[in-house]
């Protein structure tokens, strides 16, 4: 894929953020990768979504050296390298403060499998991260936040959690592809209005018995389905 391509691909993920409700003014961003070139295309940092054009996206290589563009890239572009070095299967990254998934992220909890529409898409909980220490906070803070994440993953498959919130800061997602990423990031947060609700509705609502989740994330996602079959 040319970098024009790549520059497009990631410049319309962006733009349906904004069309999906997920982003105001110059919230959250997406990102790309082109794994045989080694580079990722991202939104530049602080620019709104009205103003930017395809050309604007920013390439970037796997050691965060900007390899074309004229903008800075977003200030989140380590973390997003980061999830790219450590899960070899994705494809596109995520950020959003989308409010119910914020919120679960502020409040430092984990989104409980309480349905099966979660069911359908997550394997478990949505987990939320451990926070960052002072120093994490003071040192190199984006690869931190990266790292927070995937600590969170030592013992999961990226791929039947693709979407985590990370404490007192708003949720990232992965997926094949930049424009599936998105869509995750969509799904999540329908999925964290919905716990939201139902929590409210009954603070003891129980999660959703094993059997019936296995079921519904089995069958969309197991052995005789594919990583990406949902779109
Ligand atoms: O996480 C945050 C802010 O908390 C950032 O994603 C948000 O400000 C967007 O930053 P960029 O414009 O991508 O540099």
């Amino acid at each position: 894929m040319s970098f024009t391509e790549l520059k497009r691909e990631v410049y319309e993920a962006n733009m349906e953020l904004q069309r999906r409700g997920l982003v105001i003014y110059t919230f959250g961003n997406v990102s790309q990768i082109d794994r045989d070139k080694g580079v990722i295309a991202i939104k530049p940092s602080g620019v709104s979504y009205d103003q930017m054009k395809a050309d604007d996206m920013v390439i970037v290589d796997l050691e965060n050296n900007i390899v074309e563009g004229s903008m800075r890239p977003s200030s989140d572009t380590k973390t997003h390298v980061h999830l790219y070095r450590h899960f070899d299967a994705i494809g596109g990254v995520t950020h959003t403060h989308s409010t119910y998934a914020t919120a679960w992220a502020q409040a430092k909890q984990s989104i409980p499998c309480l349905g099966t529409t979660h069911a359908d898409y997550v394997h478990g909980d949505i987990t939320c991260t451990r926070e960052l220490t002072d120093e994490q906070v003071n040192g190199d803070y984006e690869l931190e936040t990266g790292i927070q994440i995937t600590d969170a993953y030592q013992d999961r498959d990226p791929k039947a959690a693709p979407m985590v919130i990370v404490a007192g800061h708003a949720p990232f997602t992965w997926g094949k592809d930049a424009a599936q990423s998105v869509y995750h990031a969509a799904l999540l947060e329908e999925i964290a209005r919905m716990a939201y609700l139902t929590r409210t509705l009954d603070p003891h609502a129980a999660e959703l018995k094993k059997a019936v989740m296995d079921k519904h994330y089995l069958r969309k996602h197991g052995k005789n389905a594919y990583y990406g079959q949902s779109k």
